[in-house]
């Protein structure tokens, strides 16, 4: 059904819904194929075949869908003529369309759809992917109006509910969250901190040891790690480091913030994520769970690292 009636985020958000299903099982394809089809891209930052599949089966359904939309994927441009029939979605979730659309994004009109990108990381945690971390695999589809990341889809392909294998989970600002029950972590004197566990260096090490936090979860992807703050097992996740581009956090700060926490740079500003964004990360991520004071982890980043990142 094309559902042409509805506001455009929100039939991105219903076809991303779908789409992140469908590219969540070409991931475990792959994986269960066992043929990975590793490339190093460059130092400490793989591509396996799951990743190029999956990224041509997210764009060329969306692109097929929304052929006006800026679309951008971490996998660069891909060759969209000669993929299986299997791996075009049209649909668009249903039950997600039976949401309001927030007011504000009622209005916008298909002269300004040159205001919407749409940010793709076809697997994040590539690295956990192939090490066999497989829980810590997302797919992440976010959605950016005039510069801002406000709506997104984390999908993860491996999580385990009974007989039942993936979950999608969405969210978008002035709507909510929705695929998931989010838990608000309690402020009781514990404090747990949420890192990478591939991209360990000491600029990341110094800034989560500032904190003094009661434990540290090392876990892969930014998806995930987002995931760990709105399930209630973290207050903060900390990467004081470049590294992350724009897909990375397009989805997971649309999908936070949402829920009423923040992702900033170490600075505490927010990324922009319009057409012409620097793709990556420079000034790192710090996001924090909703009942965080996301103001006062910032302001215990020491003052030095800033500076180094910064280079003021
Ligand atoms: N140095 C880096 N080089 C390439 N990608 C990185 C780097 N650091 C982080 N990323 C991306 O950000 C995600 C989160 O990082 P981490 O798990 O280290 O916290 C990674 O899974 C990776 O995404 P991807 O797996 O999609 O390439
Ligand atoms: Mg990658
Ligand atoms: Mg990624
Ligand atoms: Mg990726």
């Amino acid at each position: 059904m094309a559902h042409t009636q509805c506001p455009i985020v929100m039939r991105i958000l219903a076809a991303g819904i779908q789409v992140a299903n469908r590219a969540g099982s070409i991931i475990r394809d792959v994986m269960s194929k066992g043929e990975l089809g590793i490339v190093e891209k460059s130092k400490n930052d793989l591509q396996t075949e799951a990743d190029r599949s999956s990224q041509q089966c997210i764009i060329a359904s969306l692109t097929k869908q929304f052929p006006n939309i800026k679309i951008i994927g971490e996998e660069g441009q891909s060759d969209l003529c000669n993929i299986p029939s299997e791996w075009l979605v049209m649909e668009q979730d249903a039950e997600f369309l039976k949401n309001s659309c927030p007011n504000k994004y009622l209005t916008l009109t298909e002269e300004q759809f040159d205001s919407v990108v749409v940010w793709v990381d076809p697997l994040d945690g590539t690295t956990e992917y192939t090490q066999g971390f497989l829980e810590h695999v997302t797919v992440l589809i976010g959605i950016s109006v005039n510069e801002e990341a406000v709506g997104g889809i984390i999908h993860q392909p491996y999580y385990k509910n009974g007989e039942d294998i993936g979950r999608t989970i969405w969210g978008l600002k002035g709507l909510g969250v929705g695929g998931f029950q989010p838990i608000d972590i309690r402020n009781d004197g514990q404090f747990v901190v949420t890192t990478t566990r591939s991209h360990f260096n000491e600029s990341v090490k110094n800034a989560v040891d500032a904190l003094k936090p009661t434990e540290i979860l090392r876990v892969g992807g930014a998806g995930y790690k987002v995931l760990q703050l709105l399930e209630g097992k973290a207050h903060a996740y900390i990467f004081a480091s470049p590294g992350c581009k724009k897909w990375d956090t397009c989805a997971p700060e649309a999908i936070l913030e949402a829920h009423g926490g923040v992702l900033t740079d170490v600075m505490g500003n927010h990324y922009s994520y319009g057409e012409k964004a620097i793709h990556l990360n420079k000034l790192g991520v710090i996001a924090t769970a909703k009942t965080v004071d996301h103001q006062n982890v910032i302001n215990l980043i020491p003052a030095n690292l800033k500076e180094a990142m910064t280079g003021k």
